[in-house]
């Protein structure tokens, strides 16, 4: 018997089974795993349980107990939180709210305001102002010293007052207390390679089972939809690929509980499958794996699960922990099956929002309709929206004027985990904005507005990369606690000893957690997932191609380069202790590319280049690429245009040149021309 069927016997839950087998000794990490014969005895005796009990008399006294630890902790937490609406409403609002015996302090804060803080007459406070040899009226603005003095006098606690800003409603994080908890549907995104079948996936998922579907709704098209099986739903981001996941993303948005990924069973696992578990694992998210086309007569899924082993994605029957299914997309097939797997993950991922409270979550796609105006796709992710919300999205605002949800049927509220497509909003917000519902129109308007002025700044900080430079003073500020590198080199040797090395360093507080690694030349998807995963690249022996390098410098991705392995982890380990103080740092000048080559007894290879970028200077260095590796680097021993010696060359000329002691350039290298230039001391 599996985990979870006995936990659906004894109605407990799978996660509290998990834990018993495992104080039991038992090295059981999912659901999906078996309980043996004589660890079944043992765990019934653990749980005092026998066969033939349907509803334990240990999962009441366990929920007992754990109700009223559960209920301790909302105590403390609602003392501690005004309730979410009310600090929405009241902006800015001070955090700590607990009324007894506490002074806020604020710049500015007057007789008048201290004395209806202790709840005492001012003219009380003026007399005591007196006794401590300050004449002062009621009006008069008081310094923290004074405050304090005060504060001791009437046995008060002084704390400053924190003034929440609003217009970040990504940081405004509201705790909800427990019971207001309740259990939501999971999102889930799907995403493999090119052709292995997500969008026939998500079309045989959203036919098979649409809700509502008998009520006459037609599917439309609006970035989300939902599903139901068993009485429980599941929304779908109806965006296949990885794409949007990506760009959602680097908006600092966190949208997705489950990723499937999907592999054909006639071709196994490519590029875009291991980039797909490299988002999904970066944004340590639970992985499903979909063995697709299990009706091709080639369908060979033993071979699809041995090549994911190298990923960690072990499945159950071999020992690990991942879920997969088989099915077909195109027949219909096991689509059921991957339902109940997304139900039962979704479980162990206790997936909670308060509905009770205004909605809040993110945009998923958003357009520009004729008719309409704009016509927004929202995922509402806490709380509930509700036609007539004024609503602040990204820098835009607005009031629900109308919602429709996947099927285009109109309705009139929206829980968590819902997408929905509203109208009613002023401009086209972008995919991975935010929103928030606020309590009326002039306060969404003057949200909006304040977010909209200081757009750069917000802008500057959602998508602020992490830069070498500056991660020190990142680290100290607390924004980065680990660091999360690319690591790609010319070899799998090369590799495996920069990962062996990088994971020594050993600078307290920071963990270097490497996203991804491999061998080959820089790619642009390597740029992507940095830039969603706030990540530096690091390429040893190798180089970007020229689209990637702009690229990184539009997501303000940093790519270190390095021939040196030593090199690459003393400059991490600097940067982390805020000692990098390079004094030369590499500049390249240009780059040009073999057409010809021509072998001259003294000489050497004499390569006839054409210059396409930059221009190549006399006296510089060079590197050698060979299909985005590095084969060589050294001098530029001499440069010609023609038959004369040439001090530089521009882009789009002729040239010939030699490299000092290497002969072996071949048509097709790329020439990469770099000086070292000294850096200004900071
Ligand atoms: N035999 C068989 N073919 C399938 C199955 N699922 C998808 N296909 C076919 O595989 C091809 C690609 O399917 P898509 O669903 O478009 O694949 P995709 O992953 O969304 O592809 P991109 O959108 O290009 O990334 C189509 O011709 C499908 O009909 C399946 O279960 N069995």
């Amino acid at each position: 018997m599996r985990i979870h069927e006995f936990s659906k016997k004894f109605n407990m839950n799978n996660k509290k089974i998990i834990e018993k087998m495992n104080e039991l000794g038992y090295e059981t990490k999912s659901h999906m795993s078996d309980i043996k014969e004589e660890a079944y005895t043992l765990l019934l005796e653990a749980l005092d349980l026998d066969a033939s009990q349907e509803d334990p008399y240990w999962e009441s006294e366990y929920e007992k107990d754990h109700n009223k630890s559960k209920k301790k902790k909302a105590n403390q937490k609602k003392s501690k939180n005004k309730n979410a609406e009310e600090r929405i409403s009241n902006i800015p609002v001070t955090e700590e709210i607990e009324k007894e015996n506490v002074i806020y302090f604020k710049e500015d804060l007057t007789v008048g305001q201290l004395a209806e803080q202790i709840e005492k007459p001012a003219s009380d406070v003026i007399k005591t102002l007196m006794q401590l040899g300050i004449m002062a009226s009621i009006n008069h603005s008081l310094d923290r010293d004074t405050v304090e003095l005060i504060g001791e006098e009437a046995g008060f606690e002084v704390k400053d007052e924190v003034v929440t800003d609003a217009t970040k409603f990504e940081d405004f994080v509201i705790e909800d207390s427990d019971e207001d908890l309740q259990e939501r549907p999971p999102v889930v995104t799907i995403m493999g390679h090119v052709d292995h079948g997500k969008t026939t996936l998500l079309d045989a998922i959203r036919h098979s089972r649409v809700v509502n579907s008998e009520a006459g709704g037609i599917t439309q098209h609006i970035g989300a939809y939902q599903v139901e099986k068993d009485g429980k739903k599941i929304t779908f981001i109806d965006t296949p690929g990885h794409a949007a996941f990506t760009e959602m993303r680097a908006r600092g948005a966190k949208v997705t509980d489950l990723v499937i990924i999907v592999v054909a069973a006639d071709d196994g696992v490519m590029p875009q499958t291991r980039e797909a578990i490299d988002h999904a694992k970066a944004a340590e998210c639970p992985i499903i794996v979909a063995i697709n086309k299990m009706d091709k007569p080639t369908a060979n899924p033993d071979r699809v699960m041995q090549e994911l082993t190298e990923y960690n994605l072990i499945p159950e029957e071999w020992g690990g922990n991942t879920v997969f299914v088989k099915v077909s997309a195109l027949k219909g097939e096991g689509i059921d099956e991957c339902l109940d797997m997304i139900n039962l993950a979704a479980e162990m991922e206790e997936l909670k929002a308060n509905p009770k409270r205004l909605a809040s979550g993110t945009v998923v796609e958003a357009k520009l309709d004729k008719g309409r105006g704009t016509v927004a796709t929202i995922l509402v992710q806490n709380g509930t929206l509700r036609i007539g919300d004024a609503i602040v999205i990204g820098k835009t605002y607005g009031r629900v004027r109308a919602m429709a949800n996947d099927i285009n049927q109109e309705v009139k509220e929206a829980g968590p985990s819902t997408p929905v497509e509203i109208i009613g909003i002023h401009e086209v917000p972008l995919a991975g904005d935010p929103f928030m519902v606020f309590s009326d129109d002039k306060e969404a308007r003057k949200i909006a507005e304040a977010r909209e002025s200081n757009v750069k700044r917000e802008e500057q900080k959602t998508t602020k990369a992490v830069s070498l430079d500056d991660l020190f003073a990142q680290i100290q500020e607390g924004e980065i606690k680990e660091l999360n590198l690319i690591v790609k080199a010319d070899v799998q040797g090369s590799v495996e000893a920069l990962k062996g090395a990088l994971h020594k360093i050993d600078v307290e507080g920071v963990k270097v957690n490497i996203i991804r690694s491999g061998a080959g030349a820089i790619a642009e998807t390597d740029v992507s997932l940095a830039a969603a995963s706030n990540a530096i690249i690091i390429g040893f022996n190798v180089r970007p191609t020229g689209k990637t390098r702009e690229l990184a410098r539009e997501e303000g991705v940093e790519i270190r380069l390095h021939t040196i392995i030593y090199k690459v982890t003393e400059e991490i380990e600097s940067a982390m202790k805020g000692m990098l103080d390079p004094e030369f740092e590499e500049k390249v000048i240009g780059q040009a590319e073999v057409r010809d080559t021509f072998k001259v007894s003294r000489v050497g290879t004499i390569a006839g280049c054409m210059v396409i970028d930059g221009k190549i200077q006399r006296n510089s260095k060079v590197r050698v690429i060979r299909e985005g590796v590095i084969v060589y680097e050294g001098e530029l021993s001499t440069l010609k245009r023609f038959k004369d010696d040439a001090k530089e060359v521009a882009q789009g000329y002729e040239c010939g040149l030699t490299v000092e002691n290497y002969n072996d350039l071949k048509v097709g290298d790329i020439i990469e021309v770099y000086i070292m230039e000294e850096i200004e001391a900071k």
